[in-house]
């Protein structure tokens, strides 16, 4: 068991901000853990920046439970969280239990759904087999060819309604937590009031109990960031620096240096053994 429970997940709301970021592999995963982070996320986002996809639609079961696996191997306290991938859950619920299934067996310590109020069937179902469920409300990437691209939500009567009827329904279904995606501030707000459980926003402002950011946007890897990340370091543009310094030496001839190799120190044994080796194979 890690140290980070669905348990201590809701104590920390009104009381310690809650600070997520997603991770898709095993190193990645043990520096987020090592830097304390409370949940790591297996996103399906992975589909555009892992994969490389235009949206998050392509991704398979099969990816999320290989990368799901992966970073379970790595992490020691903090909750592992993995997404279901579109398609895997809203056909019917039997497949929304035997997919959640796949991910607790390949290491996660809960799931998340996209939606809420239309889910809360499969939300009950899986919390009350054992499954800890996470929401997500407001901007849902898994509604993209639907919504024309990914956009602000909350902004009218309507759409307001149904991020509270969503988040009210998660919180009723027993869901340990809701993310808020790309709402407007105020409307992130008023939902954390209006809810038992943490609300974890993600470009929805500073009034909700914790923030999820994705690997690759905050450090600086991904080049198509949303609008509102912020960029905590350039790790791209030093590994571009790293990759054009080592592709220099290996054509100007400077790596490998000699603490990188290994040769005979006494040369005519080299030569002996050398000649010995020919001559086997000329025997042949
Ligand atoms: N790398 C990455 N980071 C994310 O945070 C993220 C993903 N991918 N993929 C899944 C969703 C999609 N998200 C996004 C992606 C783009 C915008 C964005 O750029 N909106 C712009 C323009 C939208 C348009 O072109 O219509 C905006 O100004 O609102 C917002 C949220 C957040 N999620
Ligand atoms: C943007 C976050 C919340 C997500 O669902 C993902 O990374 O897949
Ligand atoms: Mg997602």
């Amino acid at each position: 068991m890690r140290e980070i429970t669905p348990r201590r997940v809701i104590e920390m709301k009104g009381r310690e901000k809650i600070a997520m970021v997603t991770a898709y592999d095993y190193p990645s995963a043990l520096i987020a853990d090592k830097a304390g982070m409370d949940i790591i996320f297996i996103g399906d986002s992975l589909g555009m920046v892992v994969y490389g996809e235009e949206n998050t639609l392509n991704v398979s079961m099969e990816q999320m439970v290989f990368h799901t696996r992966a970073v379970a191997k790595a992490v020691k306290r903090a909750l592992v969280l993995a997404d279901m991938p579109f398609g895997s859950y809203e056909i019917d619920t039997d497949d929304g239990l035997r997919n959640a299934v796949k991910l607790i067996q390949a290491g996660a310590d809960a799931v998340k759904i996209e939606g809420g109020y239309d889910h809360r069937k499969l939300v009950r179902k899986l919390v009350r087999m054992g499954i800890p469920v996470m929401g997500h409300t407001g901007l849902t990437p898994q509604r993209y060819l639907r919504l024309g691209g990914y956009r602000l939500m909350g902004e009218t009567e309507e759409e307001i309604e149904e991020i509270l009827r969503d988040a009210k329904a998660l919180e009723k279904a027993g869901a340990f937590a809701v993310v808020l995606e790309f709402t407007l501030a105020d409307v992130a707000k008023l939902v954390t009031e209006e809810i038992s459980i943490p609300t974890i926003g993600i470009g929805s402002g500073p009034w909700v109990d914790g923030q999820v950011l994705v690997w690759h946007d905050l450090l600086g890897i991904y080049e198509e960031v949303p609008p509102f990340v912020k960029k905590y370091a350039d790790i791209g543009g030093m590994m571009r620096i790293a990759l054009e310094e080592y592709r220099e030496e290996v054509k100007g001839g400077s790596f490998p240096g000699k603490e990188h190799y290994w040769e005979f120190l006494d040369k005519d044994d080299f030569v002996r053994k050398a000649q010995k080796a020919l001559e086997r194979l000329e025997d042949d």
